[in-house]
């Protein structure tokens, strides 16, 4: 096992949360006798600040070399000026490239006693428990792009373009995943409008038909899945989409178990180390305030010693934890809806996740 861990805070909140993560690593590898090598390296608008890049080669030679990767977040207004060279996420979209990091799992997954933290109602969030697959290094963000003519005539574009072995490569991943799991799975696009669209859901389609005739397949436009989402969740399993949709959608669930603050994600592609974060941003509203919640980053630390350390009972053993301290009642603010007075700071309720895993 190749126990190095590249940690890569970045901005906002992202320090925060990767400190409490990597308390729980420590955590874990002194209950079950590992060592983790962890070493920290720029990324995003602290990259740009210091070095004048958001993905400075050094931060990509640590990654290669790396047995896997865990990411805060990166970006803030500090960085927003739209005439700047170079922004923090472009640091996030080139590492992902550069790593063959195609396939973004992002499982949507309702802890019990947290369905009251849902602004939605509890019967229908009860049993969410979806896996997205959200395609990541193509489609509309890496296609081509630029500007031209001005005043009025000023005009920008970005193109999507998605090719069939990026479609194959995504939705045979999704559906190897929903072998493990009910057995069904649920391909989301635009093909009504969009000709990579149209594409994706012909493509899948054989793919589905050829080699996974037992696999429940079904297509559902994004638009339409967007309200699905928030109307009957637990009637999906699997989910595979593109890019911008996954982004979207997955950012839309996360009311399902109640918060941004809960949903960790793992980039994956054939080879080499996957790169695990939240879903969620940097959160600049509330970044230096010790309120963010960790847990969306240490889950997503358990979804790294599972897929790319091999280390599942270490990784069972965290999940356990974070559903214990959520079943002992623990809430940072985003998950107190109308009870603010007992809710707990970042530290303590990564603490509380350390304490569960030293009983
Ligand atoms: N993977 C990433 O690094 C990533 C992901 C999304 C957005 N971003 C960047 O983050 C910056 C802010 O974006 P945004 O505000 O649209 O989205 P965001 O995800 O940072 O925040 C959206 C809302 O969710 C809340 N939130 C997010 N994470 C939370 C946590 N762990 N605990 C409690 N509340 C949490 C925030 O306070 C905010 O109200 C932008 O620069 C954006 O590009 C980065
Ligand atoms: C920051 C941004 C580049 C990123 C994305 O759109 O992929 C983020 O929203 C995410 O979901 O990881
Ligand atoms: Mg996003």
């Amino acid at each position: 096992m190749n126990s190095s861990i590249v940690l890569l805070p970045g901005d906002g909140i992202g320090p925060e949360i990767v400190e409490q993560a990597r308390l729980v690593l420590a955590k874990v590898a002194e209950r079950f006798g590992h060592t983790f090598d962890f070493s920290s390296h720029l990324i995003g608008g602290i990259a740009i600040d210091e070095t004048g890049d958001p993905l400075p080669q050094a931060t990509v030679d640590a990654c290669r070399g790396a047995g896997a990767i865990l990411l805060g977040a990166v970006g803030g207004p500090k960085w927003d000026d739209p005439s700047a060279k170079t922004r923090p996420e472009a640091g996030l979209l080139k590492i992902r490239k550069e790593l063959g990091l195609f396939a973004n799992l992002r499982p949507i997954k309702l802890f019990d006693e947290l369905a009251d933290a849902s602004p939605l109602r509890a019967d229908i969030v009860k049993g969410t428990d979806i896996l997205f697959f959200r395609e990541l290094t193509g489609g509309i963000y890496f296609g081509e792009s630029g500007t031209s003519g001005s005043g009025e005539e000023e005009s920008a574009y970005q193109s999507m373009t998605y090719s069939v072995g990026e479609v194959k490569r995504i939705v045979r991943m999704a559906a190897q995943a929903a072998r493990g799991r009910s057995n069904r799975l649920t391909s989301v696009d635009k093909a009504n409008v969009l000709e990579p669209s149209r594409l994706w859901r012909r493509v899948a389609a054989d793919v589905m038909a050829n080699e996974f005739p037992d696999v429940q397949y079904d297509v559902v436009l994004v638009d339409a899945m967007a309200m699905h989402l928030i109307n009957r969740p637990s009637e999906f399993d699997v989910v595979v989409t593109g890019n911008m949709f996954g982004d979207i959608l997955t950012d839309e669930a996360s009311m399902l178990p109640g918060s941004l603050g809960m949903l960790p994600s793992a980039s994956l592609g054939d080879d080499g180390p996957g790169l695990y974060e939240p879903i969620h941003g940097s959160a600049p509203d509330i970044a230096g305030k010790g309120i963010a919640n960790p847990l969306a980053t240490i889950l997503a630390a358990a979804m790294m010693l599972r897929h790319s350390l091999g280390l599942a009972d270490e990784a069972d053993a965290i999940e356990k934890a974070v559903a214990a301290v959520i079943t002992d009642g623990l809430r940072t603010p985003d998950l107190a809806r109308g009870d603010q007075s007992k809710s707990v700071s970042t530290e303590e309720m990564g603490a509380a996740v350390v304490a569960k895993l030293a009983s």
